[in-house]
């Protein structure tokens, strides 16, 4: 059986430029895939069509049949949506960019909400949670590192805390497969390697299957051993992170390739601990990460 399996998707939206042009995909269970690609290449938007939040397009008569399926249950077909979406979803953790949590709501209550689809939903309503559901939550953000700050409010956490929440909340909804959408692009350095650290860690020690988008192609180098790269809603390459050479990059992306071998500039401040480096200065705090891509493109 397959993790995640994605044959022959495409999606327009507004023009007839393809978001998503042929898109085929196979992941298996436990693998950590990056899903690298410059702005607007349709990362999100495949992630989004894996989780079943948006339908593909139809598929012309004459095409090959569309088909999106996580651990061997169809999300959707040839552009619809399956009738048995919240069962897949159950299975399906999702962390985004931003807007993961309720921020109104303790960090230990967001984690617990990952049982919504588990248990009887007028309990999840009342927020009625037993004792070893709370047990089993604490568990989840101790293991994520943010056990301490489960009372405050969502809303006090730091983006990188915020992310790791999410990535506890999945784990307590018991997430065989988890997608990951651009998790580190709003952190600053230290904080990007804490919450990918987390990804890695829930990947080996649960088999937990992770495909994240990144825009950093030195993070995928360092924590997937496999890198999916898509430009202009096509894959343009599914193979060993470890052969994304800048070379290679500026082949696949041409000038692009520098978004990718820079990323986005970090936001210093953004998680609990001082950023490392001085404001503005965008590289990755782990020397390792930086020295392969970013040291390979300087003049
Ligand atoms: N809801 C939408 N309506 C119209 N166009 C959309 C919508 N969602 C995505 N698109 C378009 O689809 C294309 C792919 O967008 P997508 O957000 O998937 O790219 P991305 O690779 O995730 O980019 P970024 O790294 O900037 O988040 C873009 O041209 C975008 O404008």
């Amino acid at each position: 059986m397959t993790a995640i399996y994605v044959s022959n998707l495409s999606k327009s939206f507004l023009s007839d430029r393809k978001a998503l042009d042929g898109v085929t995909l196979t992941i298996a269970p436990g693998e950590m895939v990056a899903l690298i690609g410059a702005s607007g290449s349709g990362k999100s938007t495949l992630l989004r069509h894996i989780a079943g939040l948006v339908a593909g397009s139809r598929p012309q008569p004459t095409e090959e049949p569309s088909v999106v399926s996580v651990l061997g249950k169809v999300v959707q077909k040839d552009g619809r949506i399956a009738g048995s979406i919240r069962s897949v979803r159950a299975d399906l953790g999702f962390v985004f960019q931003q807007f993961n949590l309720v921020s109104r709501l303790t960090v230990l209550t967001n984690v617990m909400l990952g049982f919504l689809g588990r248990i009887p939903a007028w309990r999840g309503c009342l927020g009625l949670f037993t004792h070893a559901e709370k047990q089993r939550a604490m568990d989840a953000l101790n293991s994520v590192g943010i056990a301490p700050y489960a009372l405050q409010r969502a809303s006090t956490l730091s983006g990188g805390q915020q992310q790791r929440a999410a990535i506890a909340r999945a784990l307590v909804q018991q997430a065989q497969v988890l997608l990951a959408d651009e998790p580190i692009a709003s952190l600053d350095p230290a904080s990007s390697t804490r919450v990918m650290d987390t990804l890695a860690q829930i990947n080996r020690d649960r088999g937990i299957t992770v495909l994240v988008s990144l825009h950093q192609v030195d993070y995928a180098i360092k924590y997937c051993p496999r890198t999916v790269a898509m430009r202009d809603g096509k894959v343009v390459y599914d193979g060993p992170s470890s052969a994304l050479t800048p070379d290679f990059l500026r082949e696949l992306y041409g000038a692009e390739s520098e978004d990718l071998l820079l990323g986005r500039t970090s936001r210093p401040g953004a998680d609990d601990e001082p950023a490392p480096l001085a404001s503005g200065d965008s590289k990755p705090a782990d020397p390792s990460v930086a020295g392969g891509a970013l040291a390979m493109v300087a003049p």
